[in-house]
């Protein structure tokens, strides 16, 4: 799963990092520890709140303004003493006081957040200096979770922390890959110059409960469309592999990593390597072996290859 960063690691800081908020020393304060995740009420988001609630001594605060995300996800929560539910935008500022943020926001399927890039981008670069700045303000420390999409079409198999990538800055997919490019860069100089406690997360193809139903993601599109009956559309050519993560296991690796002494870049994944159209033949086989498997367009910038390394 992570591996630690070859170039990451514990950077060196040029400056202490802020106090952390007072509020940790008031008589009112009763909970260890004050957690903000931005994007709970998506996917991943969702998950990691159901985690970390289950420490008693933890109060969680989602700000979410659900885009992809959903109050569902979040249902059992709502009205919880220690959980708090705000419609935000994170490229809006926030101003609360916490202890660690987990800064999840952002659209994650290729089809929404190629729907809006202009927005995708505001969210990856605007929404990322607010969180910085908040837990500049507030001495909060932050993780982010950025993306194995950072490597673009990958030239190195498998990806290490250390290699740079190979990026379209003009291409559809950019708003999100060049945008969590910039939020990575962004985290970095608010740790060197303003001595801020950062974690970055490079997030490698998570599947599992609560994905939508129609979000367009490989695993979740197979699977409705074997339950349905429909033929399986593989993208072309079929021979781009990537390599799929459950859920919890990428909770527990962003748990790890925020509670943890390394700053990342670290890559949070599994390394079991798949080609889209084993795992169409996969689902084919597990879920309705009568359905066919159709090759179709895809779409420009598609990664040829993926593996956490
Ligand atoms: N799921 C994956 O395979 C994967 C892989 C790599 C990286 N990631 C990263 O993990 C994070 C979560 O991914 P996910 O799969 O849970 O996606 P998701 O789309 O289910 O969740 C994203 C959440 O962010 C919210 N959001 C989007 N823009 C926002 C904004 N401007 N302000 C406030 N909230 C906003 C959405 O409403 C949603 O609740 C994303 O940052 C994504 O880039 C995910
Ligand atoms: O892990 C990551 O870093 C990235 O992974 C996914 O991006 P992608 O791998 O393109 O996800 P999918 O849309 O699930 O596509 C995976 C592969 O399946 C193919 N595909 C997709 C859908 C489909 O119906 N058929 C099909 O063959 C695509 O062409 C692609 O090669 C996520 O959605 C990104 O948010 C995330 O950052």
């Amino acid at each position: 799963m992570a591996t630690e960063s070859s170039n990451g690691g514990n950077h060196a800081v040029t400056k202490q990092p802020p106090t952390p908020s007072p509020l940790r020393n008031s008589k009112f304060f009763q909970s260890n520890m004050r957690i903000l995740i931005t994007g709970g009420a998506g996917f991943i988001g969702s998950h990691l709140v159901d985690r970390l609630m289950e420490n008693e001594k933890n109060e969680v605060i989602v700000a979410d303004n659900f885009f992809t995300g959903s109050k569902d996800n979040l249902k059992k929560w709502i009205g919880h003493p220690r959980f708090e539910l705000i419609r935000h935008d994170v490229t809006e500022p926030l101003l609360i006081e916490v202890d660690r943020i987990y800064h999840v926001a952002c659209p994650a399927s290729p089809i929404f957040y190629k729907y809006n890039p202009v927005k995708t981008i505001k969210t990856n670069v605007i929404g990322t200096l607010n969180m910085l700045g908040l837990a500049k303000r507030v001495g909060a420390r932050i993780l982010l979770t950025s993306t194995s999409e950072v490597y673009g079409d990958p030239l190195v198999h498998p990806q290490t922390e250390d290699y740079w990538g190979n990026v379209n800055p003009i291409g559809v997919r950019s708003c999100y890959d060049e945008g969590k490019r910039v939020a990575e860069t962004l985290m970095f100089d608010y740790h060197r110059q303003h001595g801020i406690e950062i974690r970055i997360a490079r997030i490698f193809n998570t599947y599992g409960p609560r994905m939508n139903i129609d979000d367009g993601r490989v695993v979740s599109n197979f699977i409705a469309q074997a339950l349905r009956g429909e033929s399986l559309t593989v993208q072309a050519p079929g021979t781009q592999t990537r390599s799929f993560c459950f859920v919890s296991d990428m909770v527990d690796g962003l748990m790890r990593l925020m509670e943890g002494d390394h700053t990342g870049p670290i890559n949070i994944g599994n390394p079991g390597e798949f080609t889209m159209t084993e795992l169409a033949e996969t689902v084919k086989e597990l879920v309705a072996p009568d359905v066919k498997i159709l090759t179709v367009e895809n779409t420009p910038d598609d990664p040829r290859q993926r593996k956490p390394a």
